[in-house]
């Protein structure tokens, strides 16, 4: 069974599939405590807030209402709500808590694509098809490391920075995990004018990709 704290049907709005109309599916729970984590309704899975699935669809606000769900029942919603995307984005919370291996092999098999949003701190049990993103998180409050398995799998790395030291943390796992990765972004901790502009000129100095948040930008989901 999946926690699923919701599903939604909207633009993918960071890095290399922006632009993509893509089925979100946000799983329940992270322990890693990002002080800028900008889901932080994701992250405690107290039973007081079990709902049934279908309250998790197309939620109004974001709440800490989350339902259990098999593979099969995720597609069902999928199919009921008659969407059209045939991208399915999986994040969180952290999705990699969980075997993604059933869920994606159900999607693959019907014809979506799938893409993993994680931290890169838990292994990521996932099929070779799957995008997987690294958005690797490095001295957070939690105390989870990056696993190097993470980073080896990874098919773009994402990094939100609001300082030059989130840039040399970034460069020193490099380092340290021996991984020198293709597709590098740097993406703007919330909008702010100053982490925009730093994440610029390390993008054009390094010669990496900026992802900014579209859909923040939009007003959308
Ligand atoms: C909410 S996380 C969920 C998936 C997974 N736990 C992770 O961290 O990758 C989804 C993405 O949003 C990024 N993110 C979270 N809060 C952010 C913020 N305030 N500004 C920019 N990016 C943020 C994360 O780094 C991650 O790339
Ligand atoms: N439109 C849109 N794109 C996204 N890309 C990653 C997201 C996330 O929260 O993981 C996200 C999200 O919440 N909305
Ligand atoms: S790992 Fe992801 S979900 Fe967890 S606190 Fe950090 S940004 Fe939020
Ligand atoms: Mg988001």
């Amino acid at each position: 069974m999946y926690k699923v704290n919701e599903i939604f049907e909207t633009i993918q709005g960071e890095a290399s599939f922006t632009g993509t109309p893509s089925i979100f599916l946000r799983l329940q729970g992270c322990p890693v405590g990002c002080a800028w984590c900008d889901t932080k309704q994701t992250w405690e899975t107290n039973d007081t807030f079990i709902v049934s699935l279908d309250n998790t669809v197309e939620k109004k606000a974001d709440s800490e209402w989350w339902a259990n769900a098999s593979a099969d029942e995720i597609l069902a919603i999928f199919e009921s709500r008659g969407y059209q995307a045939k991208h399915v984005v999986i994040t969180g919370g952290e999705p990699c808590m969980f075997d993604l291996r059933p869920l994606c092999e159900l999607l693959h098999s019907k014809g979506y694509s799938t893409q993993i949003e994680t931290s890169g701190t838990f292994e990521i049990l996932a099929p070779a098809e799957t995008w997987v993103t690294v958005s690797p998180k490095i001295n957070m409050r939690g105390g989870y490391k990056v696993l190097p398995s993470a980073m080896a799998r990874a098919d773009e790395i994402k990094h939100p920075v609001a300082m030059q030291k989130h840039i040399e943390e970034l460069e020193a796992l490099f380092a340290q995990t021996g991984v020198e990765p293709k597709l590098v972004y740097l993406q703007p901790i919330s909008q702010k004018a100053k982490a925009t502009k730093l994440a610029i000129d390390n993008c054009k100095a390094k010669n990496w990709r900026l992802s900014v948040q579209v859909h923040k930008y939009l007003g959308i989901n």
